[in-house]
């Protein structure tokens, strides 16, 4: 319990004292945000402060007011009136875009136009074809490229990386995915409800999907159904809530249930974003005529904010069975349940030999990954911040995207509408 008020007092209230800042300029990477947006200051100016690689430059607005506001109460140096204005910035050398999804891809292209590496909000691009569009991009072709990367932050935590390694992959046999928002957090007229902005429940709770994703390690076959919920009497094109299920190579299934708009007492009830993989059972010992026989079912309580609280739930049950003659007759000799809870708030604790505090969030991994990349590019050496080894790569956002049109299809919407733009 003291440890889990310390941490949140860390993230919530007081971080730990900064690292001393590189002085350097090529050991510096200088960000550009375009967009005060709400997710900023926890997504990269946080994270910016705990790195000594990072600085945040400057900050644009369609208002220049508005910028230089963020910009006073977040201590950045430079405002910018316009985001084309921020990326004709010489000193920047990569940008954060919390844009609404549907300027993902315009916005990322032209900051790829302008030199500068990306950090990409989720989701990358409003559909399949305006994400093939962004990572085939030739401007990421000609080394060296600038990185691009969609902020999937959750998968960059520890607690998440134990959860992958407790799974045994092709033996799953079902999965699934809940993640609700309670409807007095998102007011009516938000950016995740307007179809032109690329709206709707399945773009902005595209985690299950992603989820499903990790836990299997592979792509589904099929969405094999998807119903949604709209608001009564609005654009039918908006989803505020899906359910979908799922099929995978290996036969198994996968359930996801998003929702932006629950009732509180109902997200109360179960406030975390969960997910539950269920295993088929496999012989774990024995010999021709005996065997020991283990299904592992494995939940991890809040897979996306996992410095504040998570649990890892395992539980194993096992059979002794007994073989007769040729095999085909069994009898169970003995069954016993082995339930373990876990826990990863460092990178040792996931089982990765690289220092961390259990106060980091996931948009610090995040964010110490996406530096290793450039600090690599410019040639520097290693600093042991970052380098883990996850990321994101271009052809794995590209099937993310396909994974939401899937559902959208299948929930008879419309896919949210592509870009005209193409960069010059
Ligand atoms: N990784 C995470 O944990 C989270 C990620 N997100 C993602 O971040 C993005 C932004 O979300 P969030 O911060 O909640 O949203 P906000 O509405 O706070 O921010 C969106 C920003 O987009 C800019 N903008 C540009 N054009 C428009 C327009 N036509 N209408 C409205 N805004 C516009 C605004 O910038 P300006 O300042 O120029 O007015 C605004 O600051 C989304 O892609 C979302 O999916 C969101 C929350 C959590
Ligand atoms: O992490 C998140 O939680 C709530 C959502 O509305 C948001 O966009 C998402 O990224």
């Amino acid at each position: 319990m003291f440890e889990l008020l310390q941490r949140n007092w860390h993230i919530l209230i007081s971080q730990p004292a900064p690292p001393p800042k590189a002085t350097s300029d090529n050991d510096v990477v200088r960000f550009g945000l375009l967009g005060a947006a709400k997710i900023a200051p926890i997504a990269l100016i946080t994270p910016a402060r705990q790195h000594p690689n990072v600085i945040v430059h400057a900050v644009a607005a369609r208002d220049r007011g508005k910028a230089a506001a963020f910009a006073k109460k977040y201590g950045i140096g430079v405002v910018h009136g316009s985001y084309q204005e921020l990326l004709d910035d010489p000193a920047i050398d990569a940008v954060y875009i919390p844009l609404p999804n549907g300027l993902h891809f315009e916005w990322a292209l032209r900051s790829l136009a302008a030199g500068k590496h990306v950090l990409l909000e989720k989701p990358s691009a409003n559909n399949a074809v305006e994400a093939e569009l962004l990572f085939r991009s030739p401007l990421l072709l000609s080394p060296p490229a600038p990185i691009l990367l969609e902020a999937f932050h959750y998968r960059f935590q520890p607690s998440w990386r134990l959860f992958l390694a407790l799974l045994d992959q092709p033996t799953i046999q079902h999965a699934s995915v809940t993640m609700t928002v309670p409807a007095l957090a998102i007011p009516k007229d938000d950016i995740r409800f307007e179809f032109a902005l690329g709206g709707g429940a399945l773009m902005d709770l595209t985690y299950t999907m992603d989820v499903l994703r990790g836990v299997y390690g592979c792509e589904p076959t099929e969405c094999t159904g998807c119903t949604v919920r709209q608001f009564p009497g609005g654009d039918e094109r908006i989803d505020v809530a899906y359910t979908g299920s799922w099929r995978f190579p290996n036969g198994g299934t996968g359930a996801t249930h998003g929702d932006l708009q629950l009732g509180l007492l109902e997200t109360l009830k179960d406030p975390w974003p969960t997910v539950t993989v269920v295993h088929r059972p496999v012989a774990v010992d024995g010999d021709g005529s005996e065997e020991t026989r283990r299904t592992r079912t494995v939940k991890l309580v809040n897979f996306v904010w996992g410095a504040i609280y998570h649990r890892i739930d395992i539980q194993d049950e096992f059979t002794i069975v007994h073989k007769r003659g040729d095999g085909t007759e069994e009898v169970v000799k003995k069954r016993w349940t082995k339930k373990e809870t876990r826990k990863a708030h460092t990178l040792r604790e996931a089982g990765i030999d690289r220092h961390s505090e259990k106060y980091w969030m996931t948009y610090k991994y995040q964010l110490d990954e996406f530096i290793y990349r450039i600090r690599t590019q410019r040639g520097l050496e290693e600093t042991g911040i970052g380098g883990t080894g996850v990321w994101v790569d271009a052809e794995d956002s590209i099937a993310q995207a396909r994974m939401i049109d899937m559902a959208y299809t299948k929930a008879g919407l419309p896919l949210r509408p592509t870009s005209t733009y193409r960069p010059v």
